[in-house]
């Protein structure tokens, strides 16, 4: 992928209008990264969000999540955004789980829900400067 710090965006179905929400909120700063996404939830963003620079993957079940987990490892993705249903049970669970090991493996930041997430984006993107991803 091209240079430039990167933010994956995955929801799952009960959050994906949260999802559509958010980044249509947060256009401006996110407008400043390149974004990678699960298929569905790629999609959701580019219709709210026509103009931001996202690249929609597979869809998470099948092999989103993976790709998206591969992209961490190559250290090619620099935050993760991930707003988890909690309260269905999911085919790709493993998938899912898998993901975030490798997150917590190579210590990304990582919001699981949306309290996390508006946290930090204020913390990375308002107080030092749009395009700054503290990644430790
Ligand atoms: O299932 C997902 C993440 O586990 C999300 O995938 P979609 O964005 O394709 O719905």
């Amino acid at each position: 992928m091209a240079g430039g710090k990167c933010i994956a965006l995955i929801a799952h179905d009960q959050k994906k209008d949260d999802m559509a929400e958010f980044a249509r909120r947060h256009q401006q700063v996110l407008s400043n990264f390149r974004i990678v996404a699960t298929g569905t939830t790629g999609g959701r963003v580019l219709e709210a969000c026509p103009t931001l620079d996202v690249l929609p993957l597979k869809s998470g079940p099948l092999g989103g999540d993976q790709q998206i987990g591969a992209l961490i490892a190559t250290g090619e993705v620099d935050m993760l955004i991930f707003f988890v249903d909690p309260l269905t049970a999911m085919p790709h669970d493993v998938d899912v789980k898998a993901l975030m090991r490798l997150a917590t493996v190579y210590d990304i930041p990582m919001a699981l829900n949306r309290a996390t997430a508006e946290r930090l984006i204020d913390f990375n993107l308002s107080g030092t400067g749009a395009g700054h991803v503290q990644t430790n």
